[in-house]
């Protein structure tokens, strides 16, 4: 199977190469098979990239807001017309099922071109009166070149959960995807140029690390936005700050999810396989940390282990196929260190907890039970398929062991008394919650975590405050009056 592109990366409206850069070769999860080979931006294509966004800028900022929003809508419609295409691509480079990549992948970054398409011609500034017939106004300017590095877990919906906002705000953008996924990016590149976008305005590069702290530390980016691990947000908001950058970071978490004896045990078992499952369980909101009250502990977990007995496990591509493998090998051999971590330290293997033989990096969906807060596995972040079920007997308990993490990116509640699901999903220390539900992200809600896990919000018209500033203007309309 091959998916190679024309070349590397995406600059100014065309493919560009240099084979000088180390080489990144593209692995289909489900067989290990290289699908593409692809080499890594060197310092002239960084410097490329970053020439031509700058020279897009302007002209694109000047237009208005309600033209630029066209040209997103059309990309939004274009992706739509060739779902099944891209899919297909989302699934060969990270290896999640197409029963998911087909309607949350491609789908979700049409959705943030469509919806910041949509707000682009209602930016504004405000009119402030002032006494005496003075005003002040403000201005809502762009902020420049605005860098996007993306994770391997949702390479198109990261691609246009950054560029879209960054776009309607009259800011042009680079994209460097992980080095893990790096193919389907190119393709939303390309589908903005064929949506009438002029060159420049959306570059794509690859590249390792080093090519993300490159476009990090250069003077001339505005703002970065990071979708990654804390580790890595820890060192690209240092660098940000060094040259006193916009940032967003979305990264890492370890996320509870507590149901109550009062909750429906299918829903809850549903939010927690949403929560832990879906993705290989590469999703960095996951509820990872499932808090299940006494009284409904034994049901929950007959049920839980009932239910993943029917996940299809086999070949991505397979429409029929709802559990697909790790993206790759080094994040399998993770994950499996995780669980022999969690066996080692006392907790119970209730289901899954081994590599399915073969040459796909795949693992058994895992649950343990008896889990302790002070174990491994309910402390750090795995991104893979494990659940950790710990017990509880009380809200105040749960609350405080629920909050007891330096992670803050989601939380969420089963229960049937609303009360105490709006008073819980108060006291969570987390960015995003959820009452008898798991892990949905609609382009025109908020998205982001606190503590640890992240600064600032992606979606909805909060991510606007991100991509752009205010001018103050102030208009003195009365007399001027100086003391000498
Ligand atoms: N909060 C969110 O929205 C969100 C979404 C998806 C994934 N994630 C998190 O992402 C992590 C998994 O993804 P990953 O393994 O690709 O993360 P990672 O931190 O290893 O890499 C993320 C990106 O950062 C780049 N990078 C690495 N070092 C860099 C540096 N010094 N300067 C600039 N760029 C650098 C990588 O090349 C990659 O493109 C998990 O922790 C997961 O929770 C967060
Ligand atoms: O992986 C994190 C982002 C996300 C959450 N749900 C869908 N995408």
């Amino acid at each position: 199977m091959r998916a190679q592109p024309q070349a590397s990366h995406f600059i100014n409206g065309a493919y560009v190469e240099d084979t000088a850069g180390a080489e990144i070769d593209v692995i289909f999860p489900a067989t290990g098979e290289v699908i593409a080979k692809l080499h890594s931006a060197t310092p002239a294509i960084i410097e490329q990239a970053i020439t031509s966004s700058l020279a897009a800028q302007a002209d694109w900022e000047a237009m208005t807001g309600t033209e630029r929003g066209r040209i997103l809508r059309r990309a939004a419609d274009i992706i739509r017309e060739r779902n099944h295409d891209l899919s297909v691509l989302e699934t060969l480079d990270t290896g999640k099922p197409y029963q998911e990549t087909s309607v949350a992948d491609a789908t979700s970054g049409a959705d943030a071109l469509e919806y910041f398409g949509g707000l682009a011609g209602s930016l504004t500034g405000e009119h402030i009166q002032m006494p005496d017939g003075d005003f002040v106004y403000t201005r809502r300017e762009a902020l420049g070149v605005c860098v996007g590095i993306g994770a391997w877990n949702y390479p198109t919906q990261i691609a246009c959960w950054k560029a879209a906002p960054a776009l309607a705000c009259g800011n042009t953008s680079i994209f460097k995807p992980s080095e893990t996924t790096p193919l389907s990016a190119l393709k939303v590149a390309e589908i903005m140029i064929e949506a009438g976008a002029p060159a420049g305005i959306f570059n794509v590069i690859q590249g390792y690390g080093d090519v993300g702290a490159a476009l990090v530390t250069d003077p001339r980016v505005a703002k970065v936005s990071l979708t990654g691990s804390v580790p890595t947000g820890r060192k690209v908001y240092a660098a940000a700050a060094e040259g006193m950058k916009h940032v967003t970071m979305e990264l890492g978490g370890k996320s509870p999810m507590i149901v109550f004896d009062d909750a429906d045990v299918d829903k809850a078992v549903s939010g927690a396989i949403l929560g832990n499952f879906y993705s290989s369980g590469q999703v960095c909101s996951n509820g990872t940390r499932v808090f299940v009250q006494k009284g409904i502990k034994e049901a929950f977990l007959k049920r839980l282990s009932e239910r993943l007995e029917g996940a299809v496990i086999g070949d991505p591509l397979d429409p029929e196929t709802s559990f697909g493998p790790m993206v790759s090998e080094g994040q399998m051999n993770i994950v499996m260190n995780y669980i022999e971590k969690g066996k080692e330290e006392g907790a119970r293997l209730a289901f899954g907890g081994a590599r399915i033989d073969g040459d796909g990096f795949y693992l058994q969906p895992t649950v343990f039970a008896d889990v302790t807060d002070d174990m491994t596995i309910a402390r750090e972040e795995i991104f893979g398929p494990v659940m950790s079920v710990l017990d509880f007997e009380d809200e105040d308990e749960v609350m405080a062991r629920a909050n007891d993490t330096e992670f803050g990116l989601a939380a969420g509640v089963f229960t049937n008394d609303l009360t105490r699901a709006h008073r819980v999903v108060a006291g969570f220390e987390a960015g995003t919650c959820f009452i008898n539900t798991y892990n949905d992200a609609p382009v025109e809600a908020p998205f982001g975590g606190s503590k640890a896990s992240g600064v600032g919000r992606e979606n909805s018209k909060a991510a606007i405050e991100h991509y752009s500033e205010l001018k103050t203007v102030y208009v003195r309309l009365s007399d001027l009056e100086a003391p000498f």
